[in-house]
């Protein structure tokens, strides 16, 4: 599906949005319902991972196929290496086969676990043989990926001495580990995480108790770029946030108060409001912390003609798609001056953006997603726009209800 967007009158924006559950939440939660079937599950994501995790979860097949979903592919790695009894073979999309697993698949095996590559080395295709692990200590590299080791902490309250894991290197993505480790907490699952070392506590059952997932803040970022694109006294209200998120793509309150964005929280609610013009000065970040949100910045800076330099973007390579060469080259066909390096972004200042043209998303929700507030300046193609459903099911449904005018669009 190749879509056009545009936005026949402007006007001021003034709408409420409903956005399903955080699909990292979601997908944590649901490799711990099956661990401790005590829980259930309130405002559970209804993105395609998620569908995809419950699926993995539910099957009782050899193959299991998680498409495009990181986190099903790298927590469902650990679940089945403990399913003793049970032998797996977990794949996914082609662009999964090509996103690394070989830090975690060495630390499960250091602990004892038996899984080989079908395909090519380090990569899924993985064979899961289930086996009883009894080590409690484990290494892992930090800096690739958080996946692994929540990965690692999802399944270590089953083990029978738990888990200590000593992380090797720089930590990216922490705030995801933290998500982790405050649902097991939230579970009653003991644990602490000291310098580079975190301890799991063994756990056989926890409480009958409801989780409620937050909705999707990575999902929020792109109601942020509308706003910041928006006429002074546009609002939009995003239902269901709060303050005290797990989730730390929740620092978009803070990043976009330099495009005069204000946020206040309402009870299970947030209120974004384009109170004064954007800050013209460049935008120094670094996103290690919040990787999934760097397409939407940089796009929000294009389109405000603001000139930014991102940093801590390392993991952008290996995500759905490239996303350090997929915002360059599509930048680029925008008339925008960009360079990129292996793990940061530099955008210059621009006032001229092309009209009409067709952005690229390489099976890359975000990439679709990060684009469409640019319909507030030009007319703008999306190509293969329904990828938005990896992790947004109604995403053009609800910038329909933004304003912005979609037909079909024939290449
Ligand atoms: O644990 C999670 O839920 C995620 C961790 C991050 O990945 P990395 O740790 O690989 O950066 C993030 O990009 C991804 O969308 C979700
Ligand atoms: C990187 C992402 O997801 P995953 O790694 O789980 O495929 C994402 O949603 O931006």
């Amino acid at each position: 599906m190749d879509i056009l967007l545009n936005v026949l009158a402007d006007k001021k924006i003034n709408e409420k949005i409903t956005i399903s559950g955080s699909k990292s939440e979601s997908n944590r939660l649901l490799i711990l319902q099956k661990l401790f079937p005590e829980i259930s599950i309130e405002n559970l994501s209804d993105s395609d991972d998620s569908v995809h995790m419950q699926h993995a979860l539910s099957t009782k097949n050899e193959l299991v196929d998680i498409g495009h979903a990181g986190t099903a592919m790298r927590f469902l790695t650990s679940y089945f290496a403990v399913n003793k009894g049970r032998e797996t073979v977990l794949t996914g999309s082609e662009r999964m086969q090509n996103r690394p697993i070989e830090i975690l698949v060495n630390a499960l095996k250091d602990l004892g676990a038996e899984i080989s590559y079908e395909a090519k080395e380090g990569y899924p295709p993985i064979r899961i043989k289930g086996a009883k692990i009894i080590k409690d200590k484990v290494q892992i590299n930090g800096n690739v990926s958080s996946q692994y080791i929540s990965s690692l902490l999802l399944i270590a309250s089953k083990l029978e001495n738990g888990l200590e894991i000593e992380l090797i290197g720089k930590i990216t993505s922490i705030p995801y580990i933290n998500m982790t480790l405050s649902l097991l907490t939230q579970l009653g699952i003991e644990n602490k995480f000291e310098a580079n070392f975190i301890k799991v506590y063994p756990k056989t059952a926890t409480q009958k108790q409801a989780v409620v997932v937050e909705s999707d803040w990575s999902s929020a970022s792109y109601f942020y770029s509308i706003i910041s694109l928006s006429e002074i006294g546009s609002e939009i209200q995003l239902t269901a946030y709060k303050k005290e998120s797990l989730q730390g793509d929740s620092c978009l309150a803070e990043i976009y108060k330099h495009f005069g964005v204000l946020t206040t929280f309402g009870e299970n609610f947030i209120t974004l409001k384009k109170v004064k013009e954007s800050n013209k000065e460049t935008l120094e970040i670094d996103l290690k912390n919040a990787p999934d949100i760097a397409q939407t910045i940089t796009v929000t800076c294009f389109a405000e003609n603001i000139a930014c330099n991102l940093t801590g973007l390392h993991t952008l390579k290996i995500k759905e798609t490239d996303r350090l060469v997929a915002l360059n080259d599509e930048l680029t066909k925008l008339g925008a001056s960009i360079s990129v390096t292996n793990e940061s972004l530099h955008l210059e200042s621009s006032n001229k953006i092309n009209k009409n043209i067709a952005i690229k998303t390489y099976n890359d929700h975000r990439m679709a997603m990060a684009f469409a507030p640019l319909a507030l300046r030009v007319p703008i193609k999306v190509l293969n726009a329904e990828v938005v459903t990896k992790s947004y099911q109604k995403f053009w449904d609800d910038m329909k209800q933004i304003g912005i005018n979609i037909t079909d669009y024939q290449r």
